[in-house]
């Protein structure tokens, strides 16, 4: 593979000196990072965003492994280098909810993937706008009453919340849905998906391998809900040690033999899986007590009551609080940016008036979860020289 044609690669560039601009229908832009690697995204066959690297060491193409949940195919799209981790990629001719994306080349994140495939990897994280409300990690001992409590919770609020569905190894119960309580798998399927960094943690449970999907997450986050994770404490201790901030609280039963008499009216495992699981409970309960991982511990004695002390937690009580949807903005196809510091400075052709500011300053997360925390803002917030390139 020879060296890339010139033409294509310096076409490509956005011109970082004053700005980018996205010619229409582009559906090809180059970005160099460092002063070996050029990144190539989008394909003007499939205006998908796919994604390759001109290594100008070795003079040869590199098609990395690319993680992450995956932006749409777009008609034009624009891109501007923020640092010598990642590329803000534009879509153009979407809303605000759908048009930013980080291609992330060397975040640690990246770098502990490249480790561990020995080979070249790059991972998408969707841009959102805003504050997303946190997601809730609840663990606790097996028959304490972690799912009792978080049905109650999707009944009484089905719009603000979704259930992570993990993926288990488990046998399912009698009442259990595939893809609602679980995704029941296969053991090689599974592991095949972890290496391939498609988790964003993964624990061997009771006997069983248990993992949350990155997907999992994202779908319930992509739907505008607060997502809720049911998750052993080794599960806990990951996401903790994750990207991906939450509120973390542990169930406690008001006695160990409330809990076994529990489990045993459940009815759900027979007496070797019962024996098992309350062996388990007793290292379970110390961890739930150890200093900085759980946010929260509230004992499940009368169920509302616990109820209620949960829904206090999470701040439902009062007048549910509406946190304002920050103004949508339509990204058209043809649009001109700056990059002034930690804001770009959008500017639409002239038909369309549309003129706004990206502002990544609080931005935070990243692949394989989203990057949260983006704000839009009007131009007036500008200072007179950052308005100046808008004309
Ligand atoms: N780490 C981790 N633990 C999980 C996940 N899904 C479920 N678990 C935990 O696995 C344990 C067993 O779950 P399950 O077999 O449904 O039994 P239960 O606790 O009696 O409901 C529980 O502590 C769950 O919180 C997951 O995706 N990751
Ligand atoms: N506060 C409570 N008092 C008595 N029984 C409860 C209470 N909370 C849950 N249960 C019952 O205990 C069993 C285990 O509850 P479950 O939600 O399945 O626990 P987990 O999901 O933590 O394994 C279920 O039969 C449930 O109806």
């Amino acid at each position: 593979m020879g060296e890339a044609p010139a033409f294509l690669v310096e076409d490509l560039k956005s011109k970082l000196t004053n700005g980018f601009h996205l010619k229409s229908k582009v559906c090809e832009t180059a970005v160099d990072i460092g002063c070996n690697r050029t990144y190539v995204i989008g394909d003007p066959k499939s205006e998908s965003l796919a994604v390759r690297v001109f290594d100008k060491l070795t003079n040869e193409w590199v098609f990395p492994i690319v993680l992450g949940t995956k932006p749409k195919a777009s008609k034009g799209h624009s891109a501007v280098v923020l640092d010598q981790d990642r590329v803000l990629v534009i879509r153009g001719d979407t809303s605000s909810d759908d048009g930013f994306w980080f291609l992330e080349v060397n975040t640690l994140f990246v770098r502990e993937q490249k480790a561990r495939l020995g080979t070249e990897v790059v991972a998408w994280s969707k841009g959102v706008i805003g504050e997303a409300e946190k997601p809730i990690v609840i663990s606790g001992p097996s028959g304490v009453g972690k799912g009792t409590l978080i049905a109650k919770l999707m009944e009484e609020f089905p719009l603000m919340f979704g259930f992570s569905v993990s993926h288990t190894t488990r046998a399912p119960r009698n009442n259990e849905k595939n893809g609602v309580h679980y995704h029941f798998s296969e053991r090689g399927a599974m592991e095949k998906d972890i290496d391939g960094g498609k988790f964003l943690e993964f624990a061997a449970v009771h006997g069983n391998l248990y993992g949350t999907s990155v997907e999992a997450v994202d779908v319930v986050a992509e739907k505008g809900k607060r997502c809720i994770l049911d998750i052993d404490v080794q599960g806990a201790r990951s996401v903790r040690a994750s990207s991906l901030e939450a509120i973390f609280i542990f169930i406690c039963p008001p006695s160990f033999e409330e809990l076994e008499k529990r489990l045993r009216a459940r009815g759900t495992e027979v007496e070797e899986q019962i024996q098992k699981r309350l062996r388990n409970a007793k290292a379970e309960l110390e961890q739930g007590a150890s200093p900085g991982l759980f946010d929260h511990i509230l004992v499940n004695d009368d169920l509302e009551n616990c109820y209620d002390k949960l829904k206090v937690l999470l701040g439902l009580t009062d007048a549910v609080k509406t946190t304002p949807k920050s103004e949508l903005v339509h990204v058209p196809l043809e649009h001109t940016g700056l990059k002034i510091g930690e804001k770009i400075v959008m500017k639409c052709s002239a038909a369309e008036q549309e003129r706004f500011v990206l502002d990544l300053g609080s931005m935070r997360g990243g692949a394989p979860g989203r990057t949260r925390g983006l704000r839009i803002c009007a131009a007036e917030e500008l200072s007179d020289s950052e308005l100046g390139f808008l004309g």
